[in-house]
């Protein structure tokens, strides 16, 4: 069952008239933290049953209107106004501030290993640039402390400009006056790529002056990267406040469309696997999931700080010392709620973190010094399989092991073939995040799973029941009676 904490009350509000003005009246319990799609009809049934009706954050309702006859009823909420919104008088001449999620995987040589982030900033992109809009295009990509060559954008404009069917133009900063000059050349239909915007420490801490500086090279916000929508920064959130109108793009609304009602009342069981390497940003997440789901089941960097907090030696594998006390809380918590939480019992270990390190499967309780754990053995991979046989929903985010590393990428592809064989037996099956999405591309599986999600942290936080900022941020469409 869900828990009353991830979901948000919404009052029914008599309606006498059904005129648009009414609901949004200023004296209506109007509610601020939800995504809703425009003119998206959904069922009434629970509204009909329920005199104060419980919808999960982030629901596409935009207004309903309940049933026929005299007691006919509004659920208001707030609609995000969407770059679908906009009228081709709004966008042509425009400069658009375009935030996008383009942090793709890239090799030791600066090629990309999967563009789905590239590919699915399209839509957007190609709406804005066919309406005559001059697109600014922004992202970050990985987590630079200042300016860092290896992390500048610019190994994404070819990838870019094929897709986009013009040369896209790069600037070699994201604030300043040589971008404001690039800003002013650029033609209608145009497309201006920004340097890492997390190039400057303030994007991070979401800074008014630097959230000020971005929003002076625009007209308008688009935001739509889905994948960093659960982050509160500068080009996220900030910029917003400088901005009108601030919308969602396509992606960014397709996403919640889909995640919303699959993760709101999934199909059960519903398991959650997580692994991966940002275990201090997920690690949290695994509180809420224990809510939420039936079958948990850890690999990746994280299985290493729960067999520490469990007294096993991990030797020199990824551990996050200040989360050893919340690791042994949550293992508690799953046993006392009765959550299946399942470790891996063997692991592939490494002397070294390359491609050609020695390596050897050991048992989960037996890692030596000096070695580290880099994917998760056979016996975990048959254990987890096994678990995932009788499931109804699985969410996946965070590959198993190093799948870049063909040494270490069994239990990551083990976990995509699985996945894809239960989709093709009508289990509900979505992937989130770069990497996952990045290794099921690598198997191949891709096309048959359910949902590819460009956000691994945001579609966790969203299943957490969590307000997304990026999303927050945004401005509130007009409310239309349906
Ligand atoms: N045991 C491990 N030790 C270190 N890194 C790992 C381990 N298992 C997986 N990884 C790394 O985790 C990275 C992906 O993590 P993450 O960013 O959390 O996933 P996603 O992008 O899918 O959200 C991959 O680059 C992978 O090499
Ligand atoms: O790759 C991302 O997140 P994900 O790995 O959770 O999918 C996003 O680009 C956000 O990056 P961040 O986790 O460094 O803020």
């Amino acid at each position: 069952m869900a828990s009353a904490a991830a979901r948000t009350s919404l009052s029914l509000i008599p309606a006498t008239s059904s005129s648009p003005s009414r609901a949004r009246s200023p004296s209506l319990p109007i509610p601020s933290l939800f995504f809703c799609s425009p003119l998206r009809r959904v069922g009434l049934s629970a509204a009909a049953a329920d005199p104060l009706l419980t919808l999960p954050v982030g629901s596409n309702f935009r207004s309903l209107n309940r049933g026929s006859g005299k007691a006919s009823r509004w659920v208001v909420c707030m609609a995000k106004k969407s770059v679908g919104d906009l009228t081709a008088s709004d966008l042509k001449g425009k400069k658009v501030f375009v935030r996008a999620d383009l942090n793709v995987p890239l090799d030791d040589t600066q090629n990309i290993t999967d563009d789905t982030r590239i590919r699915a900033a399209v839509p957007t992109i190609k709406h804005l640039m066919a309406n005559g809009a001059k697109v600014i295009l922004s992202s970050h990509l990985g987590r630079p402390k200042g300016v860092t060559p290896k992390f500048s954008l610019a190994p994404l404009v070819p990838r870019l400009s094929e897709l986009l069917g013009i040369q896209v133009v790069k600037a070699d900063d994201c604030i300043g006056p040589e971008v404001e000059k690039l800003v002013a050349s650029l033609p209608e239909g145009g497309v201006l790529l920004l340097e890492n915007v997390r190039f400057y420490k303030e994007e991070e801490k979401n800074e008014p002056e630097f959230a000020k500086k971005l929003a002076s090279l625009a007209d308008l916000y688009v935001n739509d990267a889905f994948g960093t929508a659960h982050r509160a920064h500068a080009s996220t959130e900030g910029v917003t406040k400088f901005l009108k109108p601030s919308v969602a793009g396509f992606l960014l609304q397709k996403e919640l469309d889909y995640l919303v009602g699959a993760v709101s009342s999934p199909k059960r069981p519903f398991a959650a696997i997580v692994g991966g390497s940002k275990v201090s940003s997920k690690i949290g997440v695994i509180e809420s999931l224990l809510e939420k789901c039936d079958i948990l089941l850890l690999g990746g960097g994280m299985i290493f700080t729960f067999y520490k907090a469990q007294g096993l030696s991990v030797g020199s594998s990824l551990v996050e010392e200040d989360k050893l006390g919340l690791a042994t809380s949550l293992l508690e918590k799953a046993k006392a709620k009765g959550v299946s939480i399942m470790l891996p019992t063997d692991v592939v270990i490494a002397d070294k973190f390359a491609p050609d390190a020695n390596s050897k499967i050991v048992p989960a309780s037996a890692i030596p010094d000096g070695w580290m754990g880099l994917d998760i053995g056979p016996d975990s991979i048959k254990t987890f399989n096994d678990a995932l046989e009788t499931t109804k929903t699985v969410i996946w985010n965070g590959p198993m092991g190093v799948f870049e590393f063909d040494k270490f990428a069994q239990g990551t592809e083990a976990v995509a073939k699985k996945l894809a064989e239960l989709s093709g037996k009508g289990v509900t099956t979505i992937i989130g995040g770069g990497d996952s999405v990045a290794a099921v591309e690598k198997v191949g599986v891709a096309e048959v799973m359910s949902h590819i999600s460009t956000g691994g942290g945001a579609s966790l936080e969203l299943l957490e029941g969590k307000q997304l900022p990026g999303v927050l941020a945004l401005d509130e469409a007009t409310l239309v009676p349906v």
